[in-house]
């Protein structure tokens, strides 16, 4: 890790679609100084077209997907470079598959009430999700528990907020 704090091997911004994962998943691996993952990157174009067509994805189109993603764990965390990873992670078994990739994942759920997530999905061009999926994301989505380390915060604050209490919240950890 590159900034000065001693911080978990890899960090998950969690959240519903529209939560902000990308944006702030972008700058607090600027902050840190590592590699960042679009987890959406590694979905199969399959899944995207499902999604493109209003279609919530099945536990059968993620299971794939998620293994790619615990690969992408096992190599930062192997290598030390360590990293952020923006991933919907929306339920705890998929997280499940992520702790058990790499022994310091950290979650960073950005927590975002269900008409801003929908105005937000609404306004995003050349995406393939649309807003009309956002209610199946909620469906899908738990919290974090106690026994998951990790940080809830308020999406609706503005991203540099959210990403200077992450990085406070992970200095006192390391
Ligand atoms: N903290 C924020 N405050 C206001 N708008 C935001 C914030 N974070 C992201 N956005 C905007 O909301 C939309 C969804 O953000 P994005 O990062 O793509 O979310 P996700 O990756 O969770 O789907 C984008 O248009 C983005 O510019
Ligand atoms: O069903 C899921 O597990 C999620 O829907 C996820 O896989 C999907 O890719 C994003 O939610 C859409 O992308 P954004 O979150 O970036 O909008």
């Amino acid at each position: 890790m590159g900034d000065s704090t001693s911080v978990p091997a890899v960090i998950v911004v969690m959240g519903v679609s529209g939560s902000g994962k990308s944006t702030v998943g972008a700058l607090l691996a600027e902050r840190l100084q590592v590699p960042f993952l679009e987890a959406d990157d590694l979905h199969p174009a399959a899944n995207r077209a499902t999604m493109a067509a209003g279609r919530p994805l099945t536990e059968q189109d993620r299971r794939p997907w998620l293994q790619d993603l615990a690969r992408w764990i096992r190599q930062v965390t192997a290598s030390g470079s360590g990293g952020v990873m923006a991933c919907s992670a929306l339920r705890y078994e998929y997280r499940e598959v992520f702790r058990r990739a790499g022994a310091g994942v950290w979650f960073l759920h950005l927590a975002v009430g269900e008409a801003a997530a929908r105005r937000r999905v609404a306004g995003r061009a050349g995406h393939f999700m649309p807003a009309a999926l956002v209610d199946s994301q909620y469906a899908d989505l738990e919290p974090l528990r106690p026994d998951e380390p990790g940080l809830t915060v308020d999406a609706e604050e503005s991203a540099q907020a959210i990403v200077n209490q992450a990085s406070a919240a992970l200095r006192t950890i390391g």
